[in-house]
């Protein structure tokens, strides 16, 4: 690292004369210069005399905390990404700052490595656009889903990705382009309300490095949030790694994570990276978090909070520099007080919430979207969509959200015949899904509505149970078109093999 590399001094906030040195001395060591404040007023009277290129601010001072001086930098508006160290075990402290607009937090002891990290990582945002505060999403429940089938897209993968590659997801670096407040996010179609605050926030969250929990029903897109953060992001030309976190058998997990080394154990005939090393200065996706088994939720938190691995078989670790956004359908909360999920585990994933909208609740763009998906689904047939349709799709409460709209007009384009889709061709009657109790008029209109759930009883209904139902229904449905065939049932799904397998499983479907 040099001196290049970050062109402003750092600006270290202590009031312990020997911390302050100590971080003084291995921060030159890195080559960058740097200024030391002894307080609250001190840093505070830096930061208004000169630029720098990152501050590192202790929490607890005599003359305020770390948090001031987070303030203090927003307030101002200075374009200077703040990281704040806490005392060990303090994440609550270290939750609350980075809410705040600090970019990262490190707890004492620090090591070496996390030092250069957070370097590395201030040098990013020294490059790119500069941090900005961003107001945490009211920690709302995110809600249940029906895990409805999922399109596995198989882009390319590293020379040596892990094997349960079905799990990750590396893409290749998305084109450099500016990151601007106004840059579009072709991933996240829809102009309602509820999609353009998605949108918003997706913007927001691009100039952080905080880490993000995205919720929200299966196909509703969290993962193209992700994508959206990533590729706004100033770690846009890095990867993006996607892990199923419900696909990894837990015997493979570390493995998987972290890596290994040839001969670590039987079968470990070559060096494996793990996704921390593949997605290294990009964005590692968890989805599926809440699957983690809670052995590998502990090695998980150790990574995030120490930004280092070590392989199986290694003796030393090494740094990674890595952006975590984590999704899951189930309630992350009450995964951790039933005790399923470990609470500082979730306090490190979930500093910012994102929540997905189901499409029901963003029926007034369903015309234009059906118009969009339908193009971008008929090649070069120009289908028109008969009234009855028309109606069945505005209808319709979509409990696979986007990911069950385009599958229902990708099955019609191809069943369509004459060049219309008529409401057979949608075949949606046969899902067993809800259809809105009351019929709204929006398609080439501007009228907007909100169906209601015709059999579900709000107070007596479970939501996990109903939505359980759909999905067996739409399983079961699938297996008796296809005799049974799981590899055509997959494929009718839209669903990996192994998706299918795990689904039948899940629900006790012989
Ligand atoms: N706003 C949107 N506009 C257009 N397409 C969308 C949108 N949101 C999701 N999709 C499409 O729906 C499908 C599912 O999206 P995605 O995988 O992001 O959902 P998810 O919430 O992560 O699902 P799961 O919970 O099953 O992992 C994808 O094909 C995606 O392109």
């Amino acid at each position: 690292m040099s001196n290049a590399d970050l062109k402003r001094p750092v600006l270290v906030v202590d009031d312990e004369a020997d911390i302050r040195d100590l971080m003084e001395m291995t921060l030159m060591k890195m080559g960058l210069s740097v200024y030391t404040a002894q307080g609250v007023a001190a840093a505070k009277q830096q930061l208004a005399e000169r630029r720098f290129s990152l501050v590192l601010t202790d929490m607890r001072m005599p003359d305020g905390s770390g948090l001031d001086v987070v303030d203090f930098i927003n307030s101002e508006g200075l374009d200077v990404p703040v990281a704040v160290i806490t005392a060990f075990g303090n994440a609550d402290q270290a939750v609350q700052a980075l809410k705040n607009g600090a970019f990262d937090y490190l707890q004492k002891p620090i090591t070496l490595a996390q030092l250069r990290s957070l370097v590395k990582s201030a040098i990013k945002i020294n490059e790119g656009e500069e941090p900005v505060a961003v107001a945490p999403s009211p920690a709302s429940e995110p809600p249940p889903t029906v895990p409805a089938p999922k399109p596995q897209a198989a882009p390319g993968k590293p020379a040596n990705a892990p094997a349960a590659s079905t799990a990750a997801k590396p893409v290749a670096p998305a084109a450099a382009k500016p990151a601007s407040a106004s840059a579009e996010i072709p991933r996240l179609l829809g102009t309602s309300a509820l999609m353009e605050d998605v949108r918003q926030m997706v913007r927001k969250l691009a100039k952080t490095m905080v880490p993000v929990y995205i919720a929200g029903e299966s196909g509703s897109g969290k993962e193209q949030a992700a994508r959206s953060i990533h590729e706004l992001s100033v770690r846009r030309e890095q990867p993006f790694v996607a892990v199923n976190c419900g696909a990894i058998p837990e015997n493979l997990m570390e493995s998987e994570f972290f890596g290994y080394k040839k001969g670590s154990f039987t079968g470990a005939d070559t060096d494996r990276l793990g996704f921390f090393q593949h997605a290294d200065g990009g964005t590692l996706f968890l989805d599926e978090v809440a699957d983690l088994p809670l052995a590998m939720q502990v090695k998980l938190l150790r990574a995030i909070q120490e930004k280092a691995v070590r392989r199986i078989g290694e003796a030393t670790e090494k740094t990674v520099d890595v952006r975590i956004i984590c999704a899951t359908h189930k309630d992350l909360a009450a995964q951790v007080a039933a005790g399923n999920f470990r609470q500082d585990l979730f306090y490190r994933l979930n500093v910012v919430s994102l929540a997905m909208p189901p499409l029901r609740e963003m029926r007034e763009d369903l015309p234009r979207l059906v118009g969009q998906l339908l193009r971008k689904h008929q090649g070069t047939s120009k289908l028109a969509i008969s009234k009855e349709a028309q109606k069945a799709l505005l209808h319709y409460n979509y409990p696979g959200n986007f990911r069950e709209l385009e599958n229902i007009l990708e099955r019609a384009v191809a069943l369509a015949q004459d060049e219309v889709i008529d409401v057979d061709d949608l075949q949606i009657h046969s899902h067993q899904a809800v259809m809105a109790a009351e019929p709204v008029e929006v398609w080439g209109g501007n009228e907007t509505g909100v169906a209601a759930v015709a059999d579900f009883q709000l107070g007596r209904t479970q939501i996990q149970d109903y939505l359980d139902d759909i999905e067996r229904a739409i399983l079961t449905q699938a297996l008796q078109q296809t005799r049974y065939n799981r590899t055509q049932s997959a494929k009718l799904l839209g669903i990996s093999f192994r998706s299918m397998r795990y689904r039948m499983e899940r629900l006790s479907i012989e």
